[in-house]
């Protein structure tokens, strides 16, 4: 069903479907995501470099305003960008972000990157991926260590500004490193997760210790297809999923889209999904991913198909790369 729900360790729940705002346009970010809370979506995933919290935040405002939900059925994902690992840069993000969604609090809070990067201006920040500053140069590493950050991460929670806190891109060291120290739970984790980067290992981890995972870019090359260049650069000569023949038997088998046997491979798996469309249909199918089962032999055959393909790496479209995922 829409309504399905992940408990998360912090006791709060999400919903195992979501809208992913990443590339939505900050003009027309209000009326997607108020047309989207129409459809049934109550969980959006934004970040501070998706330029579009504060759009966001008033198509939210409007659904509530004109009754269609409350605040408490709404779930609101936002990240802390890498530039702000540091303590104090990260207690003034969040309350800035809090006030840009304009909504009371953050439902989860995620540091984006286990990786700090110099402190910059916010308006200095430049696309593509917000990595690199005005003269196009990367942006240095700082020694920020991650227990400063996740600490920043804990107050927030104690001051009210963030029901629950997790971290997204991190690998399962970095989990358990975490746990030594970490005095609020790690509720969730959000990774590139597609049939070609399943990442078993990690989310079986991830799962065993009550971490719930979200899965991002779950068409994979498809996820990419409508940015520049620098990104697209891996999805040559690879097979789009949704020509994937068993994806495809699986989608005629089950009277849906291959993009909906995508989304229900994750979801039969309980890991929640965030895809993004700026087109209505897509949108609304997007969402009715968990009302069909997929058989094991349709979830392993699909589950074979990993490559150990990234495609979300920065080190793929900056000039020098960071060798993050390495
Ligand atoms: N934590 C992190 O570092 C990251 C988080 N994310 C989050 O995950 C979200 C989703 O990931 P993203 O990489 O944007 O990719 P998506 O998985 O949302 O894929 C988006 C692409 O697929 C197309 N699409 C959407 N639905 C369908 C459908 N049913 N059939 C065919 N095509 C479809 C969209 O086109 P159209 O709009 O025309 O439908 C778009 O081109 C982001 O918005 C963001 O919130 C993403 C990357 C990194
Ligand atoms: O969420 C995100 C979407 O992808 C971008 C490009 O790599 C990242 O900068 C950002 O993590």
């Amino acid at each position: 069903m829409p309504g399905d729900l992940v408990t998360l360790a912090s006791g709060h729940k999400m919903p195992l479907v979501g809208f992913g705002l990443w590339k939505v346009p900050a003009d027309t970010a209000a009326e997607t995501v108020y047309n989207a809370i129409k459809t049934g979506y109550r969980l959006f995933d934004g970040a501070y470099d998706y330029a579009n919290e504060k759009e966001a935040g008033q198509g939210i405002k409007r659904a509530i305003d004109e009754g269609l939900v409350k605040r408490e059925e709404i779930f609101v994902t936002t990240k802390l960008w890498n530039n702000y690992h540091e303590k104090n840069h990260a207690l003034k993000m969040a309350k800035s972000q809090n006030e840009a969604w304009g909504l009371g609090y953050i439902d989860l809070y995620l540091i984006h990157f286990p990786v700090p990067l110099k402190y910059i201006e916010p308006e200095t920040l430049q696309f593509p991926g917000w990595w690199m500053d005005k003269e196009q140069k990367l942006i240095e590493k700082a020694n920020v260590p991650l227990h400063e950050t996740w600490e920043a991460l804990e107050e927030i929670v104690d001051s009210g500004i963030a029901k629950s806190i997790g971290i997204s891109n991190a690998n399962a060291q970095t989990l358990y490193d975490l746990q030594t120290y970490a005095r609020h739970p790690i509720s969730a984790l959000q990774i590139e997760h597609h049939p070609y980067l399943a990442q078993p290992e990690l989310i079986a981890m991830a799962q065993e210790n009550n971490i719930a995972v979200t899965g991002y870019s779950s068409f994979g090359p498809q996820s990419f297809l409508e940015l520049p260049e620098a990104f697209r650069r891996r999805t040559k000569d690879i097979t789009l999923l949704f020509d994937v023949e068993v994806v495809k038997n699986a989608a005629q088998r089950t009277s849906k889209s291959p993009a909906q046997v995508l989304l229900r491979w994750a979801t039969q798996r309980n890991i929640a999904v965030i895809p993004k469309s700026n087109n209505v249909n897509r949108l609304k199918q997007n969402l009715e991913v968990t009302d069909f089962d997929l058989t094991k032999e349709e979830l392993e055959a699909i589950s074979a198909l990993d490559k150990g393909l990234r495609f979300n790496d920065p080190g793929f479209y900056l000039h020098k790369p960071l060798r993050i995922f390495a």
